[in-house]
């Protein structure tokens, strides 16, 4: 089944067309890699599909339902989450609280309850603790949950990361670059992660540089290329596509000459 379509996406930014006329989808229970070189538009499809932009031209549907037109929190509560390719953790509050604010999309209470908390407001409360650490034992950070934030090391920020898109209940996270900056451990540790999201029964598109996680874990790869659709298969195929190798020999060639 098709869980998210993309159809025609055009995105012009003043005179520059960072994604031409690209059509992609994404089937329910995948793992769906999305590569490119730099620049060639990865982060801007993911805008997209997550509402902070609108594209020029095209279509995208979630579960059949048109979402071009929605705004970001309106995608998250029907149910897609991402992450982003700089981490956005709130450093000074405790991992903890960092998922809490992720539920807050679920959650009922306005600002008169969160003032004078009433007995269901703190029933409330307790249930979205409780939910924020069952997120936290599942990505491996129970333990953290009392520290700050920007006080754990690199690659448990990148799981919180993940806690915190987790907290929003998506079908579909979006992952942009998470093994950016980490060591082979950590990238490992990742792996495992992603693949238990997915086990979990949620729907994965993921962007990434480094080429043995994307092929180790990806069934199916699309690959973009100056905001072209250039190749959409399996790994085998994608490796082995001229368009793909031409593409990835352009782009070392050009930081050759830079
Ligand atoms: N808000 C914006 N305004 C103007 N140009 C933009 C904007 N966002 C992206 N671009 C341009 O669109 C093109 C595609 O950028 P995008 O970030 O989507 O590429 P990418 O594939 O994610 O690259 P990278 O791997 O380097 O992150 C680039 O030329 C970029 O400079």
């Amino acid at each position: 089944m098709t869980l998210l379509e993309g159809k025609n996406l055009t995105m012009v930014f003043g005179g520059l067309t960072a994604l031409d006329s690209v059509d992609i989808h994404i089937n329910k229970g995948e793992i769906l890699g999305l590569i490119g070189p730099n620049g060639a538009g990865k982060t801007t499809l993911f805008n997209l599909l997550t509402g902070v932009y609108s594209p020029s031209r095209g279509s995208i549907y979630f579960k059949e339902r048109e979402i071009k037109n929605l705004k970001p929190y309106q995608i998250t509560r029907l149910g897609i989450a991402r992450t982003f390719q700089n981490i956005r953790l709130f450093g000074e509050m405790s991992v903890l609280d960092n998922v809490i604010i992720g539920q807050h999309c679920r959650t009922k209470t306005g600002v008169f309850g969160a003032i004078f908390r009433p007995p269901a407001v703190r029933e409330e409360e307790k249930r979205v603790k409780e939910k924020a650490m069952e997120i936290l034992e599942f990505v491996g950070l129970d333990d953290a949950a009392k520290e700050k934030a920007k006080n754990l090391p690199y690659g448990k920020q990148r799981k919180l990361e993940m806690a915190r898109a987790l907290a929003t209940e998506p079908e579909l996270i979006l992952l942009d670059e998470p093994a950016a900056g980490m060591n082979p451990q950590e990238t490992n540790e990742l792996i495992e992660l992603i693949q238990k999201v997915n086990d979990a029964g949620k729907t994965v598109l993921l962007i990434e540089h480094d080429m043995k996680l994307v092929m180790g874990i990806c069934r199916r790869i699309v690959v973009l290329d100056y905001g072209k659709k250039i190749a959409d298969g399996t790994p085998e195929e994608v490796k082995n596509d001229e368009n793909v190798l031409k593409a990835y020999l352009g782009a070392a060639l050009d930081k050759e000459v830079k």
